[in-house]
C-alpha cells in the first residue's frame, strides 16, 4: 500500500471515530432525559467506573496502551456530563 492509500484509510477511521463518538453523546443525552424524569444525577459513579474498567479491557483485547485508552474514556465522559447538564 502507498502512503496515499495509508492514510486514506486513517482518513476513514477518523471519519468513524468521530461517528461513533456522535453516536455515543447522542444516546448521553436520551439517558439523561430518562434521568430527568426519575430524578436521578447527572453523575454515576459505579456506571463510570464500569466504563473505565471496559475500557481497560478492551485495550487489552486489542492490545493497545490501556492508560492512553482509559485517558480518552475519562475525556468521553466529562463531554457526556457537559452535554446532559446542558440539556436538563
Ligand atoms: C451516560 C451516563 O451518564 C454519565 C456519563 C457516563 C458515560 O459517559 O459513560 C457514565 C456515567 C454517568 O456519570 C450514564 O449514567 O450511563
Amino acid at each position: 500500500m502507498s502512503l496515499e492509500e495509508l492514510r486514506e484509510e486513517i482518513q476513514t477511521i477518523d471519519r468513524e471515530i468521530v461517528e461513533k463518538i456522535a453516536q455515543r453523546t447522542y444516546v448521553a443525552d436520551t439517558i439523561a432525559q430518562v434521568k430527568a424524569e426519575k430524578d436521578l444525577p447527572t453523575t454515576d459513579e459505579e456506571q463510570e467506573q464500569a466504563v473505565m474498567d471496559r475500557a481497560g479491557e478492551n485495550a487489552q483485547r486489542f492490545d493497545v496502551d490501556a492508560n492512553l485508552v482509559k485517558a480518552m474514556f475519562r475525556l468521553l465522559i466529562e463531554l457526556n456530563k457537559v452535554e446532559q447538564r446542558e440539556s436538563r
